[in-house]
């Protein structure tokens, strides 16, 4: 059950965990991949060993979750608000009570610290205890009519939604789709990223000890074949997309073809806007908090980190200083603040990106290296010291795209318009920040997008996270999401006869 994978968690070390479990789920239990001649080694971050294969499912799998999720959905979607709030309460309770031993097999799969890895865990429980909470609360509206007549609301679910995930937070993905699909009456098929495919099922065992109908949460495994015949699937009513932009845009060509709801939470080169009044103690530590999290593997991270020139050189000296101190290792140990990058390929593609900015005229003021821990297990991770660049401009590669790893591109400014035009001259639209003492709500205005003022990175799940223009649309979390996974059915009643022109 759902302790399976999990039951090897207490003692576990970085290095040991081989999961064999099959990683698929529908009808209510783990199904084994028809075929394993497709499989893909799956990498430990931290130290480069194989921790498992991922078989993609076919069409015939892709078909059979979809079906399993299709029946459970007539059984959850007949189900009162509070009879689904309370299988979704316990789905938390488990999670809240498993939290050490899913968060440990997430650092393992994904490469994070184990001190971020227990905050995303925690996130995930909230989020299906919060949608839990507003379940019980769907409702329409009554419409009164002329001559007695009326007419009414009610908020339908979608059907079968399919959630696919990126690889940065790979638990709280799942959950943050799942939850509200769930809350709202829909069944949801899951696609995790091919790199991170291990927890996603954890977290359906978890749904269905809590009670949920066999079906109602599935699992399956793949890239971009199995998530493109999700797409395609006709039974399928919406699909929710974290990930890139190009695959983004993909999804939402095939999702039109058979006009599928659709959300996309994407990419992003978000701006941080330091101004000179700001209590710098608190600017600086927002700084390392909108880039350093999950080894900058992070959609909504404050890449582009404006600071007004009057200030720059006590900025600079204490980011820098607090920079060189992240201890970046093991990411089991509680020390450790950072931990591997997902992939060889992609640390490779950040250390390009560096490379490229040293090109274009960016000074390294620390790190930007490949990053070697002394412990001998970790000798294959995929490290890298964390890196602040200074003299960059507008016009540089490491400013206008998205790194997605520990890089922050320091820039200055003079004036608040012109830093509001330049932080706002990008094709991303998905956060940004302001740190300052006076009122900013304005400064926050005229950014065009999801705006933290005096703080970075926090996401409590009451409310909304998504993206403008190339960001994406749709939201995740707060109250709002519910529309996105629901529909409003209108019913008229006429109480006297028909008066026809005809
Ligand atoms: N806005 C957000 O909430 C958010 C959160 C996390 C990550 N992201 C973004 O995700 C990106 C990094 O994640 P990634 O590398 O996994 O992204 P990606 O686009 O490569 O992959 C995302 C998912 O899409 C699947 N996929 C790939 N091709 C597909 C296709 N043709 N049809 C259907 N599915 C397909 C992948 O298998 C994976 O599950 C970054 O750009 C990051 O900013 C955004
Ligand atoms: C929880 N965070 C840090 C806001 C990240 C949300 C998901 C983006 O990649």
């Amino acid at each position: 059950m759902a302790q399976s994978t999990l039951d090897s968690m207490p003692g576990a070390s970085t290095g040991t965990v081989v999961v064999t479990e099959p990683l698929n789920f529908w009808g209510g239990k783990r199904v084994k991949p028809r075929e394993e001649k497709n499989a893909e080694p799956v990498f430990e971050p931290a130290t480069g060993r194989v921790l498992c294969q991922m078989v993609p499912c076919g069409a015939e799998e892709v078909d059979e979750a979809i079906q399993s999720a299709y029946a459970a959905y007539q059984k959850w979607s007949k189900m009162a608000g509070m009879e689904r709030a309370r299988v979704m309460l316990e789905a938390a309770r488990i999670i809240r009570e498993r939290r050490e031993k899913i968060a440990k097999l997430e650092v393992i799969n994904n490469g994070k610290s184990i001190t971020e890895a227990l905050v995303d865990i925690d996130i995930a429980w909230q989020s299906i205890e919060y949608y839990a909470g507003l379940a019980g609360t769907l409702a329409g509206q009554h419409i009164q009519l002329p001559g007695g007549a009326f007419a009414y609301t009610r908020r339908e679910p979608l059907g079968v939604c399919v959630g696919i995930g990126a690889w940065n937070y790979p638990f709280q993905i799942a959950s943050w789709k799942s939850a509200p699909a769930l809350a709202c009456g829909n069944a949801m098929v899951f696609k995790p990223s091919p790199m991170t495919p291990v927890t996603a099922v954890i977290l359906a065992e978890i749904y269905k000890e809590a009670g949920v109908p066999d079906g109602l949460f599935c699992v399956v495994q793949g890239g971009a074949e199995t998530g493109s015949l999700l797409c395609h699937h006709p039974k399928v009513a919406k699909v929710s997309f974290t990930g890139s932009v190009p695959t983004g845009k993909k999804v939402m060509e095939m999702s039109a073809k058979s006009v599928k709801q659709v959300t996309l939470e994407l990419g992003g080169k978000s701006p941080l806007i330091i101004f000179k009044d700001c209590e710098l103690e608190n600017a600086v530590k927002g700084a390392l908090m909108a880039n350093f999290l999950t080894q900058g593997e992070v959609c909504c991270n404050g890449t582009r980190v404006f600071v007004q020139r009057e200030i720059m050189p006590q900025f600079l000296e204490e980011v820098v200083k607090r920079t060189k101190a992240i201890p970046v290792g093991d990411p089991l140990l509680e020390s450790t603040r950072m931990g591997a990058l997902i992939s060889k390929p992609h640390l490779e593609k950040v250390l390009g990106f560096v490379s490229q900015a040293k090109k274009e005229g960016a000074r390294v003021l620390c790190g930007g290296d490949p990053f070697v821990p002394s412990d001998p297990k970790l000798k294959g991770g995929y490290f890298m010291s964390p890196c602040v660049l200074d003299n960059c401009r507008d016009d540089m590669t490491c400013v206008k795209e998205e790194i997605f790893g520990p890089v922050m591109s320091v820039l200055p400014f003079d004036t608040e318009e012109e830093v509001i035009q330049r932080a706002n001259n990008t094709t991303f639209g998905l956060a940004s920040g302001v740190f300052t003492r006076s009122v900013c709500h304005e400064s926050a205005l005229h950014t065009d997008w999801t705006c933290f003022i005096n703080n970075y990175n926090i996401s409590p799940v009451e409310v909304p996270f998504g993206g403008y223009k190339m960001s994406g649309f749709g939201r995740e979390n707060g109250q709002v999401t519910i529309e996105y996974y629901s529909q409003l059915k209108t019913v008229v009643v006429e109480m006297g006869d028909v008066e026809s022109l005809f």
